[in-house]
Parts: structure tokens; C-alpha cells; sequence
């Protein structure tokens, strides 16, 4: 049995882990920790967990971590960072941070307007995406789990991102818990409920995320990027625009891209969010719109799930030779 941590437990997607893992046949759970709550049971903050699992959370400790097979950091950038620097040789990591995405440190302390607390290991990490990056991740000692929005954005884009030509319009909508479960301004539920807004409109943090991984294709795309927050808990949805220097049979080229992934779902229909909801699914349906000689492709994910924890286990999976889908099928979550 692989022992695994998870880093960060009291926040989303620590939670998330932790729902997973429990039924992940391979791993078990043997060191919850964060900064709060130490020395209370996970099942007294989560009830849901009352009588399946009832550990106490420790503290974030080097030492605990370095007992372990692998780790999963599941703590806000910078934090993260630095915690990996103490323990990136003792135990494989899988970070869900946005600190180990980025190639090249320039980029990050553009975007997150931070210094970067460990930049020379940014070599080290591998940018975890699986369906991209399968076999370096394997070898691996960082994974950087993607972004919830980049995951949406980077898998509709990669069949036919050697035909793009021009700026990508991309315009994305997220239910609220890809901001974290800190109380923070603008997202209260009587702000959010009921309501729809743009945000970020001079430039989010996963722009130079989309851009690094879909330049491995053309090395030409700029992407514009617009998110949207949705009075919903959970799922994002993609709509993205494009121009193509020729025309091309996408449908044939996205099924052809993907046709050993099993998490990625090329469908006939536009998907909705219910598609995916509590699932490691990405649903794409790519459209050529001849009137407009426009690319439009739609994705559809869990944010907490594709987007975060189920990718993070899928990593996990491939790094340990698990089988892909071990922790994350059937659905493990019923909405
Ligand atoms: N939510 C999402 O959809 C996605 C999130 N991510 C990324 O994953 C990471 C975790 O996100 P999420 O779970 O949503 O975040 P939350 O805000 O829900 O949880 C953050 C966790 O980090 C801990 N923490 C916060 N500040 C510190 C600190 N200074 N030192 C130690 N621990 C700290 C919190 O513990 P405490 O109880 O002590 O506050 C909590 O356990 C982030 O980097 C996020 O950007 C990535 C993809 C999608
Ligand atoms: C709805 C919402 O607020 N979403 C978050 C993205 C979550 C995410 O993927 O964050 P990291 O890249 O920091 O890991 C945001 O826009 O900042």
C-alpha cells in the first residue's frame, strides 16, 4: 500500500482528495495536515467523514512528509513553494499550486506579482497534464497540477493548435469554489447568487499557463481570456474562438488526439456542466463554423475534480503505475 499525505487538508480540494483517496485501492491516507485545526479529527470539521475516517490533523511537519511515498500540496501559491524546497528530495510531489507551472520565473513574478520562493526548481517540475504529458511525468519528482480554467482551455486546444492562426478568444464561466474556501470579497452568497459578472478583464494568472503549453504546438498563439464567475458551486465551461490558417476536419483531428485518454470526452453534442459534475471527465465538443470561418470549441470539467484533486490522483496514477482511472471511477461523487 502506498502511503500518501495530503498538505492543506482543511481547504477545497484537500477535502476533495480526501473523498477520493479513500476509495483509491492502492494508497492510503496516512497523514492529514494544516496550519489550522491541528489536533482535531477531519471528521469533526467534515462530518462526512464521521466513522470512515477519523484521523487526526498534524501539523506540516518535513519530517512526516519525508516517511511518506508521495505528497499532495493542496496550499495557496508561495506557501507551497516553500514547503516544497524542504522536502523535494525526500518524497514525490504533487503540487496544486500554481508555484511549479511556469518555466521560467520572469513569467511567474509577472503574473502572481511575487518572488518565487524555490526558482531553481522550477526545472525539476513537470507540467502535470496528463494527456499531454504522460511519460514525463512518470519520471517526475514535482508535478505541477494545471490550473482549473488552463485544464479546460489547454485540452480543447491541443488537437488543432498547429492550425491556429491569430489571438484565441476564450471566455470562460466558474462556479465559485475555484476561489478557495477563505471568506473573501465579491464572492458572499448574496453577491453571488442570483447574479453573473466578469472579473480579471486586464488579465488573469492563467493566461502564461495556456500560452507556455499550447505554444509546444505553434509557438504563435496568444490567447485572450476573460472568466466569468457563475452563481454555482461547482464545473467550468469553456467557449473559445479561433481562426485556422486552413481548413481542417476537427472532429476527425480531436477524436484522433484523444483517442486513448480516457478522461477526455469528444461529443456530438454542445455538453453542460451536468455532464461532468463530480467526475474526472473534460467533455470537448469542437464545431467549424463555415458561415463565420470560425473554430468554436466548447469544454466542460469539474474545477475541483479535472480541475484540481481527480487530476492530481490521475498523476499520482501514472507516476506509481496505477491504472488511470483507479480512485476516480465510477463517479465518485453524486450531485
Ligand atoms: N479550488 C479550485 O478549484 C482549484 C484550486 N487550485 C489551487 O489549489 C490550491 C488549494 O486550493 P483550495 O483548496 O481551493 O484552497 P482553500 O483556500 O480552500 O484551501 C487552502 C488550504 O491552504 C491552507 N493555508 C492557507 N494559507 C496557509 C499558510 N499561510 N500556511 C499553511 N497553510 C495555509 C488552508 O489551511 P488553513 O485552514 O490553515 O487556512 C487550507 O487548508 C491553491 O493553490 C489553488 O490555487 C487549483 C485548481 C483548482
Ligand atoms: C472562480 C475563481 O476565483 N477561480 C480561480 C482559479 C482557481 C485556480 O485554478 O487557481 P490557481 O491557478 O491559483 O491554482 C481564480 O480565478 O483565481
Amino acid at each position: 500500500m502506498l502511503e500518501v499525505g495530503i498538505v492543506g487538508i482543511t481547504g477545497f480540494t484537500g477535502l476533495e482528495l480526501l473523498k477520493l483517496l479513500i476509495n483509491h485501492k492502492g494508497v492510503k491516507v496516512s497523514y492529514i495536515a494544516s496550519r489550522s485545526e491541528t489536533g482535531r479529527k477531519v471528521s469533526d470539521i467534515y462530518p462526512l467523514f464521521e466513522g470512515v475516517y477519523d484521523n487526526v490533523i498534524e501539523p506540516i511537519s518535513v519530517d512526516r512528509m519525508a516517511s511518506l511515498d508521495a505528497v499532495f500540496l493542496a496550499l495557496p501559491h508561495t506557501v507551497s513553494a516553500s514547503v516544497v524546497k524542504d522536502i523535494y528530495d525526500k518524497v514525490r510531489i504533487i503540487d496544486l499550486s500554481a508555484d511549479f507551472r511556469l518555466s521560467s520565473v520572469d513569467e511567474y513574478e509577472k503574473w502572481y506579482k511575487v518572488k518565487h520562493p524555490a526558482k531553481d526548481l522550477l526545472r525539476n517540475a513537470v507540467y502535470g497534464l496528463v494527456e499531454l504529458n504522460r511519460q514525463q511525468i512518470k519520471a517526475s519528482r514535482i508535478v505541477a497540477n494545471p490550473g482549473c480554467y488552463a485544464t479546460s482551455v489547454i485540452l480543447a486546444l491541443a488537437p488543432v493548435a498547429s492550425y491556429i492562426n491569430d489571438i484565441v478568444i476564450v471566455d470562460s464561466k466558474s462556479g465559485v469554489s475555484g476561489a478557495g474556501r477563505a471568506a473573501k470579497d465579491g464572492l458572499q452568497f448574496c453577491e453571488v447568487n442570483e447574479n453573473f459578472k466578469a472579473y480579471s478583464i486586464t488579465g488573469h494568472r492563467h493566461i502564461p499557463e495556456m500560452e507556455e503549453q499550447l505554444r509546444r504546438y505553434n509557438n504563435d498563439i496568444t490567447v485572450e481570456f476573460i472568466p466569468h464567475l457563475l452563481p454555482l458551486q461547482r464545473g467550468i465551461l469553456s467557449t473559445i474562438y479561433a481562426s485556422l490558417k486552413e481548413r481542417a476536419n476537427v472532429e476527425e483531428l480531436y477524436k484522433d488526439f484523444y483517442k486513448n485518454d480516457f478522461f477526455v470526452r469528444v461529443v456530438d453534442e454542445p455538453p453542460t456542466l451536468n455532464n461532468v459534475r463530480g467526475t474526472n471527465f473534460c467533455d470537448i465538443y469542437p464545431y467549424y463554423d463555415e458561415r463565420v470561418g470560425k473554430l468554436v470549441v466548447i469544454s466542460v470539467i469539474d474545477n475541483l475534480i479535472k480541475g484540481a484533486s481527480g487530476q492530481a490522483i490521475q498523476n499520482l496514477n501514472v507516476i506509481f503505475n496505477f491504472d488511470e482511472k483507479e480512485g476516480l471511477m465510477p463517479y465518485p461523487y453524486y450531485p
